[in-house]
C-alpha cells in the first residue's frame, strides 16, 4: 500500500480529538507515540476473551494467554533480527531494562574500571551508571558533544582504554534528534573488550535496527515509543552476557527450584522476568510491531525526513528562533528557543491553540547545561503528522512570539 498519511491517521482515534476547541496537533511523539486502533483492540481482546496468568497454567485460557505472550516475544525477536528468542527479556520499559543491566554489573566492576557514557544521554541512561559507579568504585567518563549536538568521536577514542569495561550510548537523542554512529562506537568498544549497551528508546519508531548486524551486547527500548502500550518494553542481551549476569529481582517465574537451603534460578529469559508481567502490554507490543511493519520503516523514515526538512525550513524563517541539534544525521525531533522567551511560555501558549509540544530539559539536563539554556521547546514528529500540522505549529509559535515580545 502506498504511504497515505490521511488513511494512516484514520487508524488513530485520538487524532480526531479537539483540545481547547481546536483540532489536536500532537507533536510530542518523542515522549510517547499515539496508539492505533489495532493496538487498542488487542488489549481489549485479551481482557475480554482470554485473560489469564501465563506459564504453568493447565487450563485453556492460560495456554491461550501464554501462546499470545510468547508469540509477542517471537515477533520482537524477528523484528530486531535477534538470534534467540530467549535473548529477548520483556521489561517494563527502557529505564527498567537499563537498571536490570546496571544491577547485573555490580559483581563485574571494581575500583579503577571505567564506564563511558555520552553527553547526549537521557537521565535513565546516566543515573543508573552513576549509582553503579558509587557501588563499585568504577569511574564514569563522558563523550562530549559539539555545537551541532553531535558526539565528538575523536574524544571517545581518547577515552577508550584497557580500563574501559562498559560503554552506554543512545541510538538517537530524545532532546536533539541526533542519530549516533552506534556501529562505529560498538566496533571501537569491542576492540578494547568493552561491552556496549545502546538505549534505543528514541530510535525504534523511526528505524528498524538489526541487532545481530550491530553486534551490540545490550539494546533496550520501550513499547510506548513504538505505538505500543506503556509499561512494557524490551531488553536484548547476547545470551553469553545474560547467562553471566545475576537475576535482577527474586520471585515467582524466575526460579527452577526453591528450598530454604538453596534456590536455583530459571534459564533465559525467565531468570530476568520475576512475577506476573504486563501480559496485555507484552501482547500489544507485538501488535504495535505488526502495525509499524504493515506501514514499512522505509516509508516511515522517508516521510518523517520530509516532515523534518519542512519543519526546519519553516521554523528557521522565524526571526530570533534557534534550533539545537543541527547535525546531518537527525530524526524528526526539533528542539528550539526564541531569543528572550522562556520555552515554557511558548509551550503554554501553543497548547491553548491545540498544539502539544514538550518544553523543559527533556530529562537531558547535561545537554541544556552544555548550551547554557534552561530548556527548549521540543516538537517531535511521527509518520501520522502532516505538513498542515507543521504550518499550524509555525503559526502558533509566531503568535506566541508576538504575545511575549
Ligand atoms: C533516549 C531515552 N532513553 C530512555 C527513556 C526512558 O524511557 P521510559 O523508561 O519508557 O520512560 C526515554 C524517554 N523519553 C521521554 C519520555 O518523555 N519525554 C521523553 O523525551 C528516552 O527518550
Amino acid at each position: 500500500m502506498a504511504f497515505n498519511v490521511q488513511e494512516i491517521r484514520k487508524d488513530f482515534p485520538i487524532l480526531q480529538r479537539e483540545v481547547n476547541g481546536k483540532p489536536l496537533v500532537y507533536l510530542d511523539n518523542a515522549a510517547t507515540a499515539q496508539k492505533p486502533q489495532a493496538v487498542i483492540d488487542c488489549i481489549v481482546d485479551y481482557y475480554s476473551n482470554y485473560n489469564a496468568n501465563i506459564h504453568r497454567g493447565v487450563h485453556t485460557l492460560s495456554q491461550e494467554a501464554t501462546d499470545a505472550y510468547e508469540g509477542a516475544r517471537k515477533k520482537i525477536q524477528e523484528h530486531f533480527n535477534i538470534q534467540h528468542s530467549h535473548e529477548v527479556i520483556l521489561t517494563a520499559g527502557t529505564t527498567h531494562g537499563i537498571n536490570m543491566i546496571a544491577n547485573g554489573f555490580n559483581e563485574f566492576l571494581k575500583k579503577g574500571d571505567e564506564i563511558i557514557v555520552s553527553a547526549l544521554e537521557h537521565h535513565s541512561n546516566i543515573v543508573p551508571w552513576q549509582m553503579l559507579c558509587e557501588r563499585t568504585g568504577a569511574e564514569l567518563k563522558v563523550i562530549p558533544i559539539d555545537e551541532k549536538g553531535v558526539l565528538v568521536l575523536s574524544e571517545y577514542e581518547k577515552l577508550l582504554s584497557e580500563n574501559t569495561k562498559l560503554v552506554f550510548v543512545n541510538h538517537i537523542s530524545n532532546a536533539l534528534g541526533t542519530i549516533n554512529p552506534i556501529a562505529e562506537i560498538i566496533k571501537k568498544a569491542h576492540e578494547k573488550d568493552a561491552a556496549v549497551l545502546v538505549d534505543g528508546a528514541q530510535a525504534c519508531s523511526h528505524i528498524k535496527p538489526d541487532l545481530q548486524a550491530l553486534d551490540v551486547d545490550f539494546y533496550v527500548t520501550s513499547a510506548h515509543k513504538m505505538c505500543g502500550p506503556t509499561g512494557t518494553g524490551m531488553l536484548y542481551g547476547k545470551e553469553d552476557w545474560l547467562n553471566k549476569l545475576p537475576p535482577y529481582q527474586g520471585g515467582g517465574e524466575m526460579i527452577a527450584e526453591v528450598t530454604f537451603e538453596k534456590t536455583t534460578y530459571a534459564g533465559l529469559p525467565h531468570k530476568f522476568e520475576a512475577g506476573t508481567p504486563n501480559i496485555a502490554g507484552g501482547i500489544a507490543f507485538g501488535a504495535a510491531i505488526d502495525y509499524l511493519n504493515s506501514i514499512g520503516f522505509d516509508e516511515i523514515e522517508a516521510y518523517e525526513h520530509e516532515l523534518l526538512t519542512y519543519a526546519t525550513e519553516q521554523l528557521t524563517l522565524i526571526e530570533g528562533l534557534k534550533i539545537y541539534g543541527t547535525g546531518v544525521d537527525k530524526t524528526s525531533v526539533i528542539s528550539f528557543n526564541i531569543e528572550g522567551i522562556h520555552p515554557y511560555d511558548i509551550g503554554t501558549i501553543v497548547d491553548k491553540l491545540g498544539i502539544a509540544v514538550r518544553t523543559g530539559h527533556h530529562c537531558a539536563q547535561p545537554i541544556m547545561d552544555y548550551y547554557k539554556i534552561p530548556g527548549t521547546v521540543r516538537a517531535s514528529f511521527a509518520f501520522y503528522n502532516t505538513k498542515e500540522e507543521i504550518d499550524a505549529l509555525v503559526k502558533a509559535v509566531k503568535k506566541a512570539k508576538s504575545m511575549l515580545t
